[in-house]
């Protein structure tokens, strides 16, 4: 799932943090209205130009894309933590044709933060996955759990391990076959590992995962069903959000960590009717953090989850703005925009 929306409602925000520093919005990236924009603006002022991702070259990371994006400028300075781990034209391929490049003061205290999990974590060591980017993500709770005391599955991301249990899940997607075996290698490795593997004991369902949509909860247990074909999730329902009980039990496990690092909302947060249990973890995670716990939260959607249940920054110890490129760095990865420095 790659995002591609439109930067224009950012401006907003720029104008309003940046006041009349802020020279305004550009509604393409390459091009003669950049070259313009750029010609007439003063020093000291700043320019927001259009998303790169409306260009196919972005994310296919091509050369003569990455040329024109890098054409006005003689220094880059890169910031954004979030696609580090992307080989895309804006990330790695303008470096090739800007003679200086350097990281942002962001870059450096993702790094700083997460560098401090990598190498020497106060233990245990307590991982919290969740979200939809189920195909990008799973593989990287293998190596987690190298250094996890403690993995707790919620999300869609629960779903190819469940099922792999035997858990019949309804409508709820689970990829395909091959991330259902993997799911069951990944958790066989984690138990063999001596790691505690949590998954969810139940689940907020609905027909559809939309506003207003009228849910139930029900159990995951593999004896939820008096007739083992019976699926836990009825047919043509699907999971939006762990239920209450795996609320608490997650909400437990995070109790005595001495680190705790979480990515990925555990519903669709964005609903009512599927937040509670996000909801639950991020204040347990607060909890937590108050107790001495060192506490990291790692992605866009999940730092958007903790504003919702009305946490801020001072509630967690590092709020990490990139969840995928964080989880490559736990795993000792050298993130590809990270190789991309020279001055
Ligand atoms: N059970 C679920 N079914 C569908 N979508 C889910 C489910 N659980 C979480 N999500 C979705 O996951 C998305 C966030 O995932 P992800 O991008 O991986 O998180 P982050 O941005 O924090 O790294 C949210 O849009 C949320 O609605
Ligand atoms: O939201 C982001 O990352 P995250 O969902 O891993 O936190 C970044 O914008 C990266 O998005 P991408 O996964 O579409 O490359």
């Amino acid at each position: 799932m790659q995002t591609q929306y439109s930067l224009a409602p950012v401006a907003n925000v720029l104008l309003s943090e940046l006041g009349k520093d802020f020279a305004g919005f550009v509604r393409s990236c390459i091009g003669e209205d950049v070259a313009a924009a750029i010609a007439t603006l003063p020093a000291g002022r700043v320019i927001l130009l259009e998303n790169t991702r409306f260009h196919a070259g972005e994310m296919a990371n091509d050369s003569r894309f990455a040329e024109q994006l890098a054409s006005p400028f003689k220094i880059l300075v890169n910031d954004a933590f979030a696609v580090l781990h992307r080989r895309q034209a804006s990330v790695t391929g303008i470096a090739e044709h800007v003679p200086v490049v350097l990281p942002g003061l962001l870059v450096r205290k993702e790094i700083e933060a997460l560098s401090r999990i990598l190498f020497s974590p106060t233990r245990p060591l307590v991982v919290v996955l969740g979200g939809a980017k189920v195909e990008d993500k799973i593989d990287i709770i293998d190596s987690l759990s190298c250094r996890a005391s403690k993995i707790l599955v919620g999300g869609r991301m629960a779903f190819p391990f469940l099922y792999a249990n035997g858990v019949l899940v309804g409508a709820t997607q689970i990829g395909g076959k091959l991330q259902t075996q993997l799911a069951k290698d990944i958790e066989l490795r984690a138990r063999q590992r001596g790691v505690d593997f949590i998954l969810p004991d139940d689940q907020i369902v609905a027909s559809k995962l939309q506003p207003q949509a009228t849910t139930s909860i029900v159990p995951l247990t593999l004896t939820c069903c008096t007739n083992e074909l019976e699926p836990c999730i009825p047919e043509g329902l699907q999971g939006g959000d762990i239920g209450p009980a795996t609320a608490k039990r997650f909400s437990n496990a995070l109790e005595g960590a001495g680190t705790i690092f979480w990515n990925g909302p555990m519903g669709v947060y964005e609903l009512p009717e599927f937040f509670s249990g996000t909801k639950s973890v991020a204040h347990a995670m607060a909890i937590a953090t108050q107790h001495g716990s060192v506490t990291v939260v790692g992605g866009g959607d999940s730092a958007a989850a903790i504003r919702k249940a009305g946490l801020v920054a001072d509630n967690f110890t590092h709020i990490c703005t990139g969840g995928g490129a964080s989880l490559e760095v736990l795993q000792g990865k050298i993130l590809p925009g990270l190789q991309i420095f020279k001055s």
